[in-house]
């Protein structure tokens, strides 16, 4: 099995460097790993965020694993140049349409939240966002107008984007606690009604889902008022983006969530992937060993069960971090002192006394 590592920007390499110490914990057989460049490092190297050669190492791997990129030096780039274009290029070039963001509580550890604790135990849930449409990838541009310059981006989906999405997040939901909630702004954008009147409509092939619909403004309400009610989201592209970093500090910190982004014929399998954390490349902390390292630790998990089919590695791993949070060791983004390095010792050293 190939593993392409692609750490990019900012607290990308500190974090990617912990999970990859994780994974040559694991001594799995068989594995070889390569190491790409994505983002501003890429542009700076390489004159593009996302250079041919690592497009073709992501086609050649059998999983992907990702830090983040993201680099304010770039902000006068042209959009094509800029380093979040390697995030959006992987995912639309390699068809990486269903992002799965799963949010839980660490139990006993409900105090690290930023809601009242009896609130914060409530959370466990699943947000299935679409990751190929959407106003990331609609025609966009600037045009002047009788105020002055005028930015546009269309939204856009159409029934058979919105019915593959749905399909994921239906046989999602039937895996967890068969609710599903379908998020959108249909009081208002064409697109949701398109969205929701399909997503009603699929329904019918899962009878056992019980579905209902909620607008994204009132979702980010109750998201902080009463978690628990949530099992399964699923939301387009935009929505499902802030809901998450919104579920992240519900849980705790952005930096404890993982993600799993998968295609056509790999949400049906369950091989091919990318795994990211849900957070950015923070260059507020980057390079001060301030970084959380457990997204990225539990995207590697994600990555041992979608894409290698190891769910005891990636139960070992999620363990040991669960273990490791139980003992203490967190860092600033929780109110403690460990080091991003400090974090990824602890977790080796937990995940080899319990396997
Ligand atoms: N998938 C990707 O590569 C993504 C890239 N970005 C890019 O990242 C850059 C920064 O964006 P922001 O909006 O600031 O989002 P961000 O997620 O990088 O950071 C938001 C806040 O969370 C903190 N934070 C994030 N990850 C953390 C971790 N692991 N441990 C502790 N604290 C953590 C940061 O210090 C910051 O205060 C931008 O260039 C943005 O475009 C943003 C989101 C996703
Ligand atoms: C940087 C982006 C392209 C998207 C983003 O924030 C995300 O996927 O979480
Ligand atoms: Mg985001």
């Amino acid at each position: 099995m190939k593993i392409a590592i692609f750490p990019g920007d900012g607290i990308g390499p500190e974090v990617t460097a912990q999970a990859r110490r994780v994974l040559d914990a694991l001594d799995l057989p068989g594995l070889t790993l390569f190491e790409g460049d994505v983002g501003a490092v890429a542009y700076r190297r390489h004159g593009h965020p996302l250079p041919a050669e690592t497009l073709e190492m992501a086609r050649a791997a059998d999983a992907v694993l990702f830090g983040a990129v993201g680099d304010f030096s770039c902000d006068d780039l042209p959009r094509e140049l800029r380093p979040e274009q390697a995030i959006l290029g992987l995912r639309s070039e390699l068809g990486l349409f269903a992002n799965l963001r799963p949010a839980a509580g660490f139990p006993g550890l409900e105090h690290l939240s930023s809601l009242k604790p009896d609130i914060a135990r409530s959370i466990d849930l699943l947000v299935v966002r679409e990751l190929n449409g959407d106003v990331y990838f609609g025609d966009k541009g600037e045009r002047d107008s009788t105020g002055g310059r005028e930015g546009w981006d269309a939204m856009s989906y159409n029934e058979a984007e919105v019915r593959r999405i749905a399909h994921v997040a239906f046989r999602a939901a039937m895996g967890r606690g068969k609710r599903l909630t379908s998020v959108d702004k249909a009081n208002v954008l064409e697109t949701s009604r398109i969205w929701r009147e399909t997503v009603i409509e699929m329904a019918k092939d899962y009878p056992e889902v019980e579905l209902d619909h909620m607008y994204v403004d009132n979702a980010a309400m109750q998201l902080v008022k009463s978690p628990g009610q949530f099992d399964t989201i699923v939301t387009g592209n935009l929505f499902g983006d802030i809901l998450s970093d919104q579920a992240s500090a519900c849980v705790g910190s952005i930096g404890l969530l993982a993600s799993a982004s998968l295609g056509e014929r790999q949400a049906e399998y369950g091989t091919f992937g990318l795994y990211e954390p849900i957070h950015g490349s923070a260059p507020d902390i980057a390079g001060q060993g301030k970084a959380n390292p457990v997204a990225a630790v539990l995207s590697l998990a994600m990555l041992l069960r979608h894409s290698l089919g190891r769910e005891e590695e990636a139960v070992g791993v999620e363990r040991a971090v669960e273990g490791i949070l139980a003992d203490g060791v967190f860092g600033g983004d929780l109110g403690g002192s460990a080091s991003t390095s400090e974090i990824g010792d602890a977790i080796v050293r937990k995940l080899l006394t319990i396997s």
